[in-house]
């Protein structure tokens, strides 16, 4: 990404800067991306609490981590705090008035407030310049973020909204796309007459980290998949792009979305929910998710959901993509599995044919694996299953500081459009209404395991 130059300097404001999300990711990545990529930016925390320039300084710093280098020290150096309701338009304007560059407005809110910001927001003389920054989920329902698309719209061109989802900013979600346009032994057998299925398996072995305040009202469905595995798969199952602009990119995952459904339109067969109860993950002791701290137990949050969806193309229509997310499990393991179908025919006395191959594509941790039939070594006519196993090398910057760097350099190619935007919710919607009505049963896991028992086990 090109380099911002001192003169059009913007003015990141960080609403909601004494929040979790500044301090654990935004902090960090913008820090990766100031030492290491020559950024200019000029930084101010907003917060509704009182606190003082050295005070924020103070959680810059901290948050930036050691060996700050020069252009950190700077930013640190020159940042201020401004005390403001983000939901008051006065407040509003007094905060624009501190910025010395173009604003860019990041609401690190919760979308209630996000949402009561934009509004706030319409009564402000924003410059032309200006920038929006959202974070996920974007509006609560497919109503709701159409509401908050036509709302932005009056207030910033679409090309000036950037709606964050961080795993469009991980180098692994990135890889994607060069894994598949950049070589063409896989691209050619990707669709439905070599593929069997596809698995977007996204297991955290972390529990609710004290985020039961928006946890609790999101669930695993709407945190994770209605999002990032939705974003994942708009990657895996896009038309070559023509380029890798904004709008060749954006138009191809949005082409995705629009013809991806629940499977075969049924919410209840094709989805799964469950929780987790007291256990142990690794060393850790995890209590029920009902006993952790500002749950509310009959609200029937999940913890772990699953649901398997179709692409309506030529090139995927009847293979299913399973989409899964989970808290509390066993092992931190995000990743995506291909899993082709069975060759058309295997050579009479050729044994030990008894898996097909597959895919493996590490997101977190880093690693890409070919899982094949190779000739045993003694015996020409016995095949044995090998895996070939590439360890990738980590991103120079986390997702937030590749997020960050799109959004100061002005290049959304990495965020979210409104259209996309919408049609995740669109996906999802059906199976909210069935697990809402009560027609999937909320199943029990302990903290620590594998999840809910399963028919199925593609890893
Ligand atoms: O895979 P990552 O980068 O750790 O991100 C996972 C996190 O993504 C966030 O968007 C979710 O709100 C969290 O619940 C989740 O833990």
């Amino acid at each position: 990404m090109a380099a911002v130059t001192r003169n059009e300097r913007p003015t990141l404001v960080i609403l909601g800067a004494l929040g979790d999300l500044t301090t654990r990711l935004l902090i960090p990545g913008l820090a990766g991306l100031v030492r290491g990529h020559d950024t200019q930016v000029e930084l101010l925390g907003s917060g509704r609490e009182e606190l003082d320039d050295d005070q924020w300084r103070e959680r810059v710093a901290q948050a930036a981590g050691p060996d700050p280098g020069s252009a950190l020290e700077a930013l640190i150096r020159d940042t201020r705090y401004v005390q403001a309701d983000a939901t008051d338009p006065a407040e509003l304007e007094r905060l624009l008035a501190a910025c010395s560059g173009p604003p860019v407005l990041y609401l690190a809110l919760s979308p209630a407030v996000a949402a009561q910001a934009c509004r706030a927001l319409a009564e402000v003389a924003l410059p032309a310049d200006a920038r929006l920054v959202m974070e996920k989920p974007f509006g609560t329902d497919l109503a709701e973020a159409k509401e908050l698309n036509r709302l932005i719209t009056t207030l910033v061109p679409e090309d000036q909204v950037y709606r964050v989802d961080h795993y469009l900013g991980m180098s692994t979600v990135l890889n994607i796309i060069g894994l598949r346009f950049a070589n063409r032994v896989l691209e050619s057998v990707l669709d439905s007459d070599h593929v069997a299925g596809v698995d977007i398996l996204l297991d955290e072995s972390l529990g609710l980290e004290g985020r039961a305040g928006y946890y609790d009202q999101a669930g695993a469905l709407v945190d994770m998949l209605q999002s990032h595995a939705l974003h994942v798969l708009s990657f895996l199952a896009m038309e070559p792009p023509s380029s890798l602009d904004a709008q060749d990119l954006r138009d191809g995952a949005a082409a995705v979305l629009r013809a991806t459904r629940v499977w075969q339109n049924d919410p209840v067969g094709s989805s799964r929910r469950a929780r987790y109860t007291a256990g142990t993950v690794g060393d850790r002791s995890l209590p029920s998710y009902v006993d952790e701290d500002g749950v509310d137990p009959d609200r029937g949050t999940e913890t772990f959901a699953e649901v398997t969806v179709e692409v309506n193309t030529w090139r995927w229509a009847g293979v299913p993509f399973r989409l899964r997310a989970g808290k509390a499990l066993r092992r931190l393991d995000k990743h995506v599995v291909i899993t082709f179908r069975e060759p058309k025919w295997v050579p009479e006395g050729l044994l030990g044919c008894t898996h097909t191959d597959r895919v493996h594509i590490g997101l977190d941790p880093e690693v890409l694996r070919l899982d094949f039939n190779v000739n045993g070594p003694a015996d020409p006519r016995t095949v044995e299953r090998v895996q070939m196993t590439v360890q990738l090398a980590p991103g120079d910057l986390p997702p937030y500081g590749q997020v960050l760097a799109g959004v100061l350099t002005g290049n959304p190619t990495l965020s979210v459009r409104g259209d996309a935007a919408e049609q995740t919710w669109r996906i999802v919607e059906p199976v909210l209404r069935a697990w809402r009505d009560g027609h999937v049963p909320l199943q029990e896991y302990v903290a620590g395991s594998d999840g809910p028992a399963s028919d199925r086990s593609p890893e």
